[in-house]
């Protein structure tokens, strides 16, 4: 059962008590929720679709290396959500597979999450070693932004700054960490390719914190009733979801100006692959009811949105050379 299920059986059975009668391999697959993975992965796979684009070399040892390290960072910010939300009270009711919850072990979850950390920096710094310092600089400050985003005594997500927080880590920042991991070591020392990593990384982290975003809205109560003010519980839910049209706009526009202004190949309009999703997920917001039996899947759409454009965007930008001179013969 994914998590959507695991959570709309909690409100379809009317409480916390359903959940607990599914089996814990159920809830265990939830709290992995390993396609929430993809925004990790993203950023360096669109560095390696643009450099292959552009005819420069792919290191895929430094490929493989900086995957696994983003894949440990995400797992450390989603284990230690899971134990500063315990600590709020915010994932009392509405999250039944927080692994504190089901483990009742707050202290080895902090445990775990910081030995996905450490290992996951220590990765890091070994892509750094055989690229550019600057690499290791410019994920710590991604970790930094994830720290804000829910820590003591921060908590940004609270006061509703989670989704320029998401934009600013998986956007520019992991992104230009990403393409100065996949470039022979010195070709980065012309310093930050903060315009490439704007360019690139700025569309699809829409789509990731649009991602964030649509997370809010089956949690509306708890998060209000735990001081929590998302986007969603200030805006309230039918004025947030009509700004979720606007996401994907942007997330596009972002994306189709290069080609327009000739920097891509057309081939680069390939993360259209991500419109059903999102014609589905504004479909489902478009319910004025917003039951949460149903909403909570809306979270889902964008991360359909948010893998199938960056993945269609990331093959568009490394086919365009082959595709553009195959159309040419
Ligand atoms: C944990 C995140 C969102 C979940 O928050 P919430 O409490 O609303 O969700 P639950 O309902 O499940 O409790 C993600 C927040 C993203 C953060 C702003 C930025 C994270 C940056 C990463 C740590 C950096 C990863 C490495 C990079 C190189 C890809
Ligand atoms: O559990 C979640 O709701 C999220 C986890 C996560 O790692 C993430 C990362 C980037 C954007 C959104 C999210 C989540 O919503």
């Amino acid at each position: 059962m994914s998590e959507p299920q695991v959570v709309a059986s909690r409100y379809a059975a009317g409480g916390v008590a359903a959940s607990e009668a599914s089996s814990r391999g159920r809830l265990w697959r939830a709290a992995v929720k390993w396609p929430m993975y993809a925004v990790a992965v993203m950023p360096v796979l669109l560095a390696a679709g643009w450099r292959l684009g552009q005819g420069l070399g792919l290191r895929p040892d430094q490929l493989a290396l900086f995957l696994l390290a983003a894949v440990l960072l995400l797992a450390w910010e989603n284990l230690a959500n899971d134990v500063f939300d315990a600590d709020t009270g915010v994932d009392t009711h509405g999250k039944p597979h927080s692994v504190v919850n089901l483990t009742g072990r707050r202290n080895r979850v902090l445990a775990l999450a910081n030995g996905c950390l450490l290992l996951g920096l220590a990765l890091m710094a070994l892509v750094a070693l055989r690229s550019s310092a600057v690499v290791l600089l410019l994920v710590l400050l991604c970790c930094g932004l994830g720290y804000l985003y829910q820590g003591p005594p921060f908590r940004l997500g609270y006061r509703g700054l989670g989704e320029p927080l998401c934009w600013l880590a998986f956007g520019p920042f992991a992104t230009a960490a990403a393409l100065l991991a996949l470039a022979p070591a010195g070709e980065g020392a012309g310093g930050v390719p903060w315009g490439a990593a704007l360019v690139l990384g700025s569309g699809p982290a829409v789509a990731t914190s649009l991602v964030l975003f649509c997370s809010h809205f089956h949690q509306v109560e708890e998060d209000a009733a735990h001081g929590k003010r998302s986007p969603v519980v200030r805006l309230g839910s039918q004025r947030a979801a009509a700004l979720v049209p606007w996401f994907v706009a942007t997330a596009l526009a972002l994306q189709w100006a290069p080609v327009l202004l000739g920097w891509w190949p057309l081939t680069a309009l390939l993360g259209a692959i991500g419109l059903p999703p999102a014609r589905a997920l504004i479909r489902l917001l478009g319910d004025e009811h917003h039951r949460p039996e149903r909403i909570v899947g809306s979270k889902f759409l964008a991360l359909r949105f948010q893998a199938l454009n960056g993945l269609g965007l990331a093959a568009g930008l490394a086919l365009g050379p082959w595709l553009t001179a195959l159309a040419g013969r």
